[in-house]
This record gives C-alpha cells, sequence and structure tokens, in this order.
C-alpha cells in the first residue's frame, strides 16, 4: 500500500474525540478479509462485523438464527484485513439476554477468538447491567438502540422507534442509560432525524446512526446495501453509492461467455512444455 500520511490505529478514544471535533465518523459493515482491507484503505473509521451476516452472509431471513460459531471465522478475517479501522463485532441474539455473566462469557470468547476491539450489543436501559459488566472487564462496548433487530418480533416489525413523546423520551432514556453504564459509542437505527440530533446534542458519547439522519455523530451502513451488492429490496435509509452486484453480474457472464467459446484462456494465460521459457 502505497499510503503517504502514517495510519494511526482508530483507538475506542477517537469517536469521543471526533465527536468534540465535530468531525464525522465514517463507519460500514465488513464480513471478509477482502472487504476489511479496501474500508480500511478508504480510511473507514470502524468496522462492524455485524449480526447483518446473517441476511447478507448466511441468507437467513433475519438476525435472529445467526451463532456465535457462525460469526467468529468472520471476525477473525475482518482483523486480519484491517490496519488502521477500528473493527467490532455485534454479539448474536442469544448470547447475552440471560444476564450480566453469560454477556461476559461471550464478549470474551469474542475478545480472545477473533481480535476485535470492542463489541456491540442491542438494548439500552434493558441491556444496562449487561454493558456496565463487559466494561468493567476493559471491555468497550458499543450502544445500540432505536430500532433493534433482534427485537424484531417485540417490535412487530421494522418500525422506526423515537417517534411521539413517549418515543423520544424512551430513545433518550435508553442513549443516557447506554452511556451511564461505559459504551464508548452507540448505534442509533431508525429513529426521527430531529430525535436523533436531540440524543446526539445530549450525550458525550458518540452516536453513529442508521436511518437516523444528518444530525449524528457518525454514519453506518451495511456495506452490500450501500455498494449495490444486496440482492432484492434495500431499506430506503439506504444510498447506493455504486452497483458491484451489476459488476460482478457482466464480468461473471463474461467469464462463462470466453470459456464456452474457447476464447479463455488464451497461450499467454496457459503453460508450454518448456521450463521457465
Ligand atoms: N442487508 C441488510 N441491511 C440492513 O440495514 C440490515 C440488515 N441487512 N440486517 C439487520 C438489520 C435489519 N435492518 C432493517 C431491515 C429492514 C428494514 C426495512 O424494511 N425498513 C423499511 C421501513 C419499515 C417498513 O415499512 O417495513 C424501509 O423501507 O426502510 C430496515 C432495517 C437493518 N439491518
Ligand atoms: C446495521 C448495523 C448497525 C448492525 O447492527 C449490523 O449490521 O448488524
Ligand atoms: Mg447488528
Amino acid at each position: 500500500m502505497s499510503e503517504s500520511a502514517p495510519r494511526k490505529r482508530v483507538r475506542i478514544r477517537h469517536f469521543a474525540r471526533a465527536k468534540a471535533a465535530g468531525e464525522k465518523i465514517t463507519a460500514l459493515t465488513a464480513y471478509d478479509v477482502i472487504s476489511a482491507q479496501i474500508f480500511d484503505e478508504a480510511g473507514i473509521d470502524l468496522l462492524l462485523v455485524g449480526d447483518s451476516a446473517a441476511n447478507v452472509v448466511y441468507g437467513y431471513d433475519s438476525t435472529l438464527p445467526v451463532s456465535m460459531d457462525e460469526l467468529i471465522p468472520l471476525a477473525k478475517a475482518v482483523t486480519r484485513g484491517a490496519t488502521r479501522a477500528c473493527v467490532v463485532a455485534d454479539l448474536p441474539f442469544g448470547s447475552y439476554e440471560r444476564g450480566p455473566e453469560q454477556a461476559l462469557d461471550t464478549a470474551v470468547r469474542f475478545m480472545k477468538e477473533t481480535g476485535v476491539t470492542a463489541i456491540k450489543l442491542e438494548g439500552g436501559e434493558r441491556s444496562a447491567a449487561v454493558i456496565r459488566r463487559i466494561v468493567d472487564a476493559g471491555i468497550p462496548v458499543m450502544g445500540h438502540i432505536g430500532y433493534t433487530p433482534q427485537a424484531e418480533h417485540g417490535l412487530g416489525g421494522h418500525v422506526v422507534q423515537g417517534r411521539g413523546d413517549d418515543g423520544a423520551a424512551k430513545l433518550m432514556a435508553d442513549a443516557l442509560a447506554v452511556q451511564e453504564a461505559g459504551a464508548f459509542a452507540v448505534v442509533l437505527e431508525m429513529v426521527p432525524a430531529e430525535i436523533a440530533a436531540q440524543v446526539t446534542a445530549k450525550l458525550e458519547i458518540a452516536t453513529i446512526g442508521i436511518g437516523a439522519g444528518a444530525g449524528c455523530d457518525g454514519q453506518i451502513l451495511v456495506w452490500t446495501d450501500a455498494f449495490g451488492m444486496s440482492a432484492g429490496r434495500i431499506p430506503s435509509f439506504v444510498r447506493m453509492f455504486a452497483n458491484v452486484r451489476e459488476t460482478l453480474l457482466q464480468a461473471a457472464t463474461t467469464y462463462r461467455d470466453e470459456v464456452r467459446s474457447g476464447g479463455f484462456p488464451n497461450e499467454r494465460e496457459s503453460f508450454t512444455d518448456a521450463p521457465n521459457a
């Protein structure tokens, strides 16, 4: 890599500092070494090994089925690919709900086996004790409030959270609980932009929005949505910055045609009998 500027690793303290300095924080999901290398080279600050891997890597139709044994290998691959970005892994559904002791066991397993810098888990007030236990063990935690996909059925589907006076008050209480519990940052998912901006103004820790408007301290998207790799419908809050799926489809089709026609491989793409000719 031909980088001119030195690339100091992004540490946890970067996020509150960036917030205080008014510098936007950039985050994307990543699930493998190649995407991690590319996004790291692009200067993305935080790479999340999201449990959205359930959908975009494993093909489940929600995040509920994905397991630690399925996410840990992906997190290992991403940490191998990232030299600057801060790598964070989602704790999967079922791996922390039983309480602080189960949650700490899970977080310790991710730290021991993957090389991530921090873990993320869903829930505000309901997860505060769990966050506190993990943080007290020296493991940085990122919160995730608003629409929490692991609670899809409890929330009644993909529903915007934080609407109305009660919704806004609950979101603020969740945000403060996550901060008070010691989290270094918090994801705000699918909440009205005005409410997300109010939460962002109130908190000292950084807010990272997804479907939460421009008033957050940073933004995160699922990379396969943002760069046009996902199949089918994508959430309305996503902007497609590229169409990688179309590019790959074209490439695969051209390859197929060239193999079928005998055009690939040519002589340069083949070996002769003469050694080191
Ligand atoms: N590919 C992918 N992208 C994501 O953003 C994502 C995942 N997977 N998996 C985990 C969660 C689930 N998320 C989702 C899933 C669906 C909607 C959705 O359908 N949203 C609708 C609005 C709600 C509705 O009317 O149904 C939208 O149009 O944005 C939003 C977030 C966000 N996360
Ligand atoms: C969308 C982000 C915040 C996430 O939790 C995930 O990708 O799993
Ligand atoms: Mg997630």
